[in-house]
């Protein structure tokens, strides 16, 4: 922002003032009013209110109002939205209509405007403040922080180090009253150059014995954050305190994955204001299993006890959020890294109410799970935060919604998102996130839409001009930049090397006879041929879709939702009767759901023969078994029981104070529990269960982000076991087409990496939807068939294996970007894994092995292979 030549700033300068053009001397003509200015891009700068210049350049005001000309031109016209400051550009690319304005100026006198002139428009006192380079338009760059990019550091600038001997700089910066009261606490908590790790006497010590890690030859590892600059001590150090090292606690540099210090020292200096000037917010976007945890918790303790100013701590409170299922979990990761005297934490349930951590001066971290926030919200509005951390914070992405609107009105400055799926392709969502952490950074939402939104909407149109293209790229490469300095996103591969080998399977298990009859019979009902004719709504075809889901997973599902619905008394006019009707009849007449057999289920045959196989080939390793639904899992269970095997579950019913428990009892080497059910929706966020080293999909959703989410549960830091992955899917069906439409790229491009995209927001074409109620019963893989893969489907094995190198990067291919392993696998990428029909004669895997009798064809990939599996 230019504000050299500010009217309020040359008051006391009259040799500068700038010319003043009188509105009266304007006479418009009609031909003038709409007026193209040819010059360069002009900025003006509007005072509403004339001594309101000299706002300072981190006024979050400042940008709420920085408004591209049509809406300036528009807030002109009507005094809307208008009450401190715009800046306005004209240039040959934006038409500034001048009749609207009111102002009649003429376009001859507007091209002579220069530097420091005033005008008045629209009964406003206008100044020139500078021209606007074409590329600072382009970008947007030159509505963000009041015209320039001067109050962000750039990023290279804030990531440099500094590693500097903090009792020099101490001396060198303090003042001289803190010179000689402060020496001792100008002292750096930690040794900035500690040659080594020394935990001889150290309560750590336990801890890495018993992680089974040599206490010799640690490297030398301190960790030392960057020092504030100038402008920093200038706005934060108003009582000039020494500047002092902050030092991450050495036992904790010692466990840290080197992404993890790199996380640490982002979100200290987002937290502190040194990546963006007065902004304190930061989102960690890392995908799931990197150890978000452990981050925020060396953040917590380092700022509890450090800070650079005098090393005076930064922060005394935190208040973390989190879904009810974590709560405990923080705890315990809490406990794990800083066992339990260190820092005293408080976890809000039903017996533990937050006035107890409001009266007690020992907890200086308050735990709670969203839902108990809306109800505690008036005690915790009462408790001063200086941290606050939202995780899975994706959930915050609508600013509508209650939990949201609560924590927007927490006061605390220092905010931080947690997410591994973090909302990819909404910019509305995006807007919100990035306000919640840094408000106001990107202005108001309506500039936001009109610098950002609208363009790189209209430049991703197939119909979009050349020059729309460019601009919405850029200002799309300046958003990026722009929050690229307080976001940071690291894939699973920086964790790949700390891992056991992955091995995942897409197992398409042939249909029973019985889904077959039914499955037939449903597609020929009048319900599904009126979706087929475009005659109903959207709920109808979700209806069909969801009762083929149910007939995949086990038909005595679907019998079970029939006789519900027929005792139902308005069973008569439901949509579902044009569904089900003579369905009954396909069933055998003495059909009993609770009698249900594995063989009805072409799945469930597969599960139950994958379960013995485990059980009889890993007797120490455990499965976790995953679905979508409440019902299936019930089944699951029920077949848990038939076969002897010690299982839990968590579902949405568990009480959030049981969630952890169990997921400890599960992990726990001493447990007996064969198997975890799991629903995907309640628990596929967040939980750890290194305790099983087998997971079970059982159903697939149409949002890949859940898949993924759950499938991320045991392949974690901590797994000991090689992890198996085996997702099920029913041959020919609905559940091929809808990992079809995961994998292609309709999937990718249509912003379902998301986990609250349900099915609700999914609309079908006729087209679509005549493939999704198709049944194809001769193919072994349609999805194969899809691939235009060279091999016969027979071949895949043998010679073309051997060829595949084993790691994951090589098997993308040589071209692969960078790859995102949140984002579903794409058609391409499948090709390549190895795959072959169930009775391909060389299976060597002795899982698959177990199980080909039921199923048509597998997929198989396999990551960080380093010996026979
Ligand atoms: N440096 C480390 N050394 C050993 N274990 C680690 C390390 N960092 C994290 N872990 C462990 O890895 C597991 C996963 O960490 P965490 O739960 O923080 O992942 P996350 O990034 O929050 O994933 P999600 O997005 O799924 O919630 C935890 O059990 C944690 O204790
Ligand atoms: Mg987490």
């Amino acid at each position: 922002m230019r504000r050299s030549a500010a009217p309020s700033q040359l008051q006391g300068n009259p040799f500068k003032k700038p010319k003043f053009i009188s509105p009266a001397r304007s006479h418009p003509s009609p031909n003038e009013e709409v007026a193209k200015l040819n010059s360069d891009i002009k900025l003006f700068e509007v005072a509403a209110n004339k001594n309101n210049f000299l706002q300072p350049q981190n006024d979050p005001r400042t940008c709420n109002f920085n408004l591209p000309t049509k809406e300036c031109a528009k807030g002109i016209n009507h005094g809307d939205n208008y009450r401190e400051k715009y800046y306005l550009e004209a240039s040959t690319k934006t038409t500034l209509d001048l009749h609207h304005t009111g102002t009649g100026y003429k376009l001859k006198e507007l091209e002579k405007i220069e530097e420091g002139q005033t005008m008045m428009i629209g009964g406003k006192e206008i100044e020139v403040m500078g021209i606007i380079s074409p590329d600072d338009f382009n970008s947007g760059r030159c509505f963000q922080f009041g015209g320039g990019c001067s109050a962000i550091l750039s990023s290279s600038q804030a990531a440099k180090k500094c590693f500097s001997n903090p009792f020099k700089s101490v001396c060198k910066l303090s003042s001289k009253e803190n010179k000689q009261n402060s020496f001792q606490s100008c002292k750096p908590r930690h040794d900035p150059y500690a040659p080594r790790i020394h935990l001889e006497n150290e309560s750590f010590f336990w801890l890495l014995r018993n992680l089974g890690r040599s206490t010799e030859n640690l490297p030398p590892d301190s960790l030392v954050m960057l020092r504030p600059d100038k402008n920093h001590q200038w706005l934060f150090n108003k009582n000039c305190f020494p500047v002092v090292d902050v030092v991450i606690d050495p036992h904790l540099v010692y466990y840290l994955r080197p992404h993890q210090k790199e996380g640490i020292t982002f979100l200290y200096e987002c937290v502190m204001g040194m990546r963006v000037n007065g902004r304190c917010g930061a989102i960690l976007a890392d995908e799931m299993g990197l150890g978000k945890t452990l981050q925020c918790i060396s953040l917590i303790w380092t700022l509890q006890c450090q800070g650079p100013y005098g090393g005076k701590p930064i922060v005394k409170k935190t208040l973390i959020v989190t879904p009810g299922s974590l709560v405990n979990n923080w705890k315990k990761e809490f406990q794990k890294w800083l066992g339990i005297e260190r820092i005293k934490i408080f976890t809000v349930d039903q017996d533990h109410k937050v006035e107890e951590f409001t009266k007690s001066p020992f907890y200086s971290v308050l735990i709670i799970s969203y839902e108990m926030l809306l109800r505690s919200l008036d005690q915790i509005k009462n408790v001063k935060f200086d941290l606050l951390i939202c995780d899975e914070g994706h959930r915050l992405k609508n600013s509508t919604i209650k939990t949201t609107t609560a924590l927007i009105s927490l006061s605390c400055e220092k905010r931080i998102i947690l997410t591994g799926t973090p909302v990819q392709n909404d910019l509305q969502e995006f807007f919100t996130l990035i306000d919640f952490v840094n408000p106001g950074i990107l202005g108001s939402l309506s500039a936001y839409r009109k610098i950002y939104e609208e363009p790189i909407i209209i430049s991703r149109q197939p119909s979009a001009s050349e020059e729309e293209r460019e601009l919405g790229e850029q200002r799309a490469a300046e958003l990026t930049c722009l929050t690229g300095l307080f976001i940071l996103r690291r894939t699973q591969e920086v964790i790949n090397q700390y891992l056991p080998p992955k091995i995942e399977n897409v197992v398409f298990c042939r249909p029973g006879a019985l889904q077959i009859a039914l499955y037939r019979k449903l597609l020929n009902s009048q319900a599904v041929r009126f979706c087929l004719q475009g005659l109903l709504e959207n709920t109808s075809h979700l209806i069909c879709i969801g009762a083929l889901k149910k007939l995949c997973n086990h038909p005595c599902l679907l019998f079970g939702s029939i006789k519900e619905k027929e005792s139902n008394s308005t069973w008569d006019e439901s949509e579902e009767r044009n569904l089900y009707e003579g369905l009954m009849n396909v069933f055998p007449a003495d059909y009993n759901p609770i009698m249900f057999t594995e063989e009805e289920s072409g799945k469930l045959q597969v599960l139950s023969k994958l379960l013995a196989v485990i059980r009889e080939l890993r007797p120490a390793e455990k499965v976790v078994l995953v679905s979508n639904y409440t019902r299936t899992l019930d089944i699951l269970q029920e077949v848990c029981k038939r076969h002897g095997y010690a299982y839990t579950r968590l579902d949405g019913q568990t009480p959030i104070s049981q969630r952890q428990q169990i997921v400890d009892g599960f992990n726990s080497k001493y447990s007996s529990d064969f198997i975890f059910l799991l629903s995907s929706k309640a628990g596929g966020v967040g939980l750890n269960l290194i305790g099983g080293s087998h997971l079970i999909l059982y159903d697939i959703d149409w949002n890949p982000a859940t898949d993924i989410q759950a499938m991320s549960r045991v392949w974690r830091d901590g797994q000991k076991h090689p992890v198996h992955i085996y997702r099920l899917l029913t041959t020919g069906t609905i559940e091929e087409k809808i990992y079809q439409r995961q994998i292609s790229k309709q999937g990718l491009s249509g912003a379902v990496v998301d986990l609250s995209k349900t099915s609700d927001h999914i609309q079908f074409s006729v087209e679509e939807l005549k493939n999704l109620f198709t049944l194809h019963e001769s193919s072994h893989c349609v999805t194969h068939d899809l691939l235009d893969c060279e091999c016969t489907g027979e071949n895949h094995t043998g010679d073309s294996l051997e060829k595949l190198p084993v790691s994951r990067n090589c098997q993308l291919g040589p071209h692969q970007q960078k790859s995102d392993s949140l984002k579903p696998l794409s058609m391409s990428q499948l090709k390549q894994w190895r795959h072959f029909p169930g009775d391909h004669l060389n299976l060597t895997d002795p899982f698959l092995e177990r199980i080909r009798e039921n199923v048509s064809f597998f997929f198989q990939n396999i990551t960080n292979q380093t010996t026979a599996i």
